[in-house]
């Protein structure tokens, strides 16, 4: 497994080996001690699955208590992944990094707590998978305005229109949102 910092080195894209046969492929997409040596979790304490339709925006999303780490993927289609730093004491507070995540590349990325994370889809569906350090936590569960002009995201929308949740489409700028210390 290739583990790579991007821009905001604390972000970490995970480039797994992918051994493919006449059968079709093997990939491992989590191995503790991989992890442990690259500094990463090894505690993970629940595992996501949404499916999303093409042009569907979910994010920017976070939770205030119990902040969670997480590791995306994509294993059906094609997204455009987002992690913003909302950790108002780091360098790169505010600032944004994304990567383009497909059932081709098989990229993943690993998000650690204090940032808020979000993605849209490029393919007509995609099927997002993902684990979580912590377990989701409703009530402190936030929503950070996709297109806060003061973050600056570069979606590829190329003509889509993203469809949001009504949560998101109201979600505050990050000038008015609550975030990490
Ligand atoms: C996140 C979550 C939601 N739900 C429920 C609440 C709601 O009825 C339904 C859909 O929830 P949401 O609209 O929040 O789903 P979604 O917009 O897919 O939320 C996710 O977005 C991505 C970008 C993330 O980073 C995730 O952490 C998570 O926030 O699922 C759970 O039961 N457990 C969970 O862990």
């Amino acid at each position: 497994m290739k583990i790579e910092p991007l821009a905001i080195p604390d972000v970490k894209l995970l480039t797994p080996r992918v051994f493919g046969d006449d059968r079709g492929f093997f990939l491992e997409t989590y191995n503790s001690r991989v992890f442990a040596e690259a500094g990463l979790p090894t505690e993970w304490r629940q595992d996501n699955h949404s499916r999303s339709a093409r042009g569907v925006l979910r994010g920017l999303h976070y939770q205030l208590t119990d902040p969670q780490g997480k590791l995306v993927r994509v294993t059906r289609g094609r997204v455009f992944d987002v992690a913003v730093d909302i950790r108002r004491a780091s360098p790169s507070f505010g600032q944004w990094v994304g990567a383009e995540l497909s059932d081709e590349n098989q990229a993943m990325l690993f998000i650690p707590p204090g940032f808020a994370h979000g993605f849209l889809v490029l393919s007509e569906v995609a099927d997002f998978c993902y684990k979580c350090t912590t377990l989701w936590h409703q009530q402190s569960d936030r929503s950070l305005r996709w297109s806060d002009p003061a973050i600056g995201i570069d979606w590829p929308l190329d003509g889509l229109t993203p469809q949001l949740a009504g949560k998101d489409a109201a979600a505050p700028l990050l000038a008015d949102a609550e975030v990490f210390a």
